[in-house]
């Protein structure tokens, strides 16, 4: 798993490293970091690294010190380096000073636009760690003009770090070198950092328990339920799925057919359009009503039931039945509706909630905003469910405080049934007995996998996805390349 620190816990964590390390050698390190992957981007954009020209723009902190030194290493390398200076008095006197020794040259906003303009690097060292709202008019003008390639030192300008958020003007990176941690930004906008490098500067140590979580394929594998000698049909975990109507068939067979392609074992379909999904899919064992359904080892209720009389009963008996439960789409819209229907449901039953922003708000009176690890993490605690809230960067929070971020990879999963096959291979993985928050993130990760996998570079739909699951978990397995 990758860790992610907010910037309050690395700020306290670069501290206690600074007070043990001389002067000036954590920004040194920071900066040669920065350096080497400038000369990389450059000799990808131009082949040649030796009498490129690069530009560094610089605010008023340590952030700016950053880029200063990097430009003095890049005057090292044989690069021509110009530094903008948005606030010339605060500039980083040591790295104002070592650029300007080694050959650097300096320039305001005002007689920069030549410079800009034929740079074949812009290095952002705008703001960092202490960045607050959308970059200032000043800067803004600077990056309105650039075309090359910008590398962000430590994070993209412009957008907040602990939140991702973009509120008016900010860098758009091709690549952000980082230092010492993953900051929320990295994952949770990692649209506007671009490729990410971690720099070690030595602060490993001096991290506790990350805020925030991102799986790697280690982890998805490692979850992945998958039949063992002893097992059959019923051990590993029978998946219930309450969905579709007949206004919604489709939402049924794709539900029940992603819990299908998820894992091995059985899944039972409860519901209006039992002939629909058994004609589809023969495996699923169908009947009409979840009264008469069978056991499960975890329930999914929602995708297309609707919101009436019959479906709130539908959801009372999946919420009394003591087993998981993943609730999503309409029964979403009934919880927010008609909250007495969680009555049915003994607290220590695990729940799992999986709703976009237009759900969120109707469940929770108040739409996500900027901070959306810290909304789902609120609804997850008032709940005492698993929140996963979809996105771009979906989050899935725990009530006790455990937040996933889920990697993107691409926007192909925004498609109409999309989230009713993220629901149906959520609803196989809790039946398998994992750890309901683990259950999503990882089902969260293998949508993704499928979405880029089934799209291959041109749109998909929903089937495509449905389609692409096998492949998805053979990927993170590393059973393909
Ligand atoms: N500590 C360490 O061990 C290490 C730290 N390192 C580096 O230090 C960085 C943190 O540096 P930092 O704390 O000096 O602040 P930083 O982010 O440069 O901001 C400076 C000032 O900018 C301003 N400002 C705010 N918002 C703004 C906006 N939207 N648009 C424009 N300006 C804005 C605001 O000043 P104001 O103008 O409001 O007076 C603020 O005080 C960190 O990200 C990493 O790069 C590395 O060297 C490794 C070792
Ligand atoms: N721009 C995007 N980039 C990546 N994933 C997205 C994007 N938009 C939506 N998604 C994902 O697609 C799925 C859509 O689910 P949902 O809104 O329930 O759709 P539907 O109701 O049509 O099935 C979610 O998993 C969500 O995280
Ligand atoms: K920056």
């Amino acid at each position: 798993m990758r860790g992610v620190w907010t910037t309050e816990h690395v700020r306290s964590a670069e501290e206690r490293l600074l007070a043990v390390t001389p002067e000036g050698a954590l920004m040194r390190r920071a900066a040669y970091g920065v350096s080497v992957r400038a000369a990389k981007l450059l000799a990808e954009h131009t082949g040649r690294v030796v009498g490129t020209r690069a530009v560094l723009v610089v605010g008023a902190g340590n952030n700016g010190g950053d880029a200063l030194w990097a430009g003095y290493f890049l005057r090292r390398r044989g690069v021509a380096v110009a530094a903008v200076l948005l606030r010339p008095e605060k500039a980083h006197p040591a790295g104002l000073a070592a650029l300007r020794r080694a050959g650097g040259r300096v320039y305001s906003p005002e007689t920069a636009a030549e410079v800009i303009d034929s740079a074949d690097v812009v290095i952002d060292g705008v703001v960092g760690l202490s960045a607050r709202g959308p970059l200032r008019p000043d800067a803004a003008a600077v990056f309105e003009r650039v075309t090359a390639p910008v590398l962000a030192v430590d994070l993209p300008s412009g957008v907040d770090p602990d939140t991702g958020a973009v509120d008016g003007p900010a860098v758009r990176a091709t690549c952000t070198v980082t230092f010492g941690a993953y900051k929320p930004v990295h994952v949770l906008n990692p649209q506007h950092c671009g490729d990410i490098t971690l720099v070690d500067i030595g602060l490993s140590g001096e991290l506790g328990e990350p805020d925030l979580l991102q799986l790697d394929a280690a982890d998805v594998a490692a979850a992945w339920p998958l039949p063992k000698p002893e097992d059959n049909k019923y051990t590993q975990g029978v998946t219930g799925v309450a969905a579709g109507s007949s206004t919604y068939p489709g939402a049924a067979v794709l539900t029940a057919a992603a819990a299908v392609r998820a894992t091995a074992g059985m899944v039972r379909y409860a519901g209006p359009v039992a002939d629909v999904v058994r004609s589809h899919w023969p495996e699923v064992v169908a009947t009409g009503s979840i009264f008469d359904a069978g056991r499960v080892q975890a329930w999914v209720v929602g995708p297309g039931i609707g919101t009436g009389r019959q479906s709130k009963e539908v959801l009372a008996e999946a919420l009394g039945q003591g087993v998981p439960v993943c609730a999503d789409a309409d029964a979403i819209t009934l919880i927010a509706e008609q909250p007495d229907v969680l009555d049915a449901r003994d607290p220590d039953t695990p729940l799992l909630l999986t709703p976009h922003d237009g759900e969120f708000e109707r469940l929770t009176g108040s739409a996500p905003g900027a901070d959306r690890v810290g909304a789902a993490r609120e609804a997850a605690r008032r709940f005492r469910a698993v929140v996963l809230l979809k996105g771009h960067c979906t989050v899935i929070a725990a009530p006790d405080g455990r937040v996933l971020v889920n990697r993107p990879r691409g926007s192909w999963l925004a498609t109409a049934g999309s989230g009713d096959v993220l629901a149906g291979m959520i609803g196989a993985l809790l039946a398998s007995g994992l750890d309901p928050w683990l259950a999503a993130g990882v089902a969260a990760d293998v949508h993704a996998r499928a979405g880029q996998i089934a799209a291959g570079g041109v749109p998909t739909s929903a089937s495509g996805i449905l389609a692409a699951i096998p492949d998805a978990v053979r990927q993170a397995r590393s059973l393909t390349p």
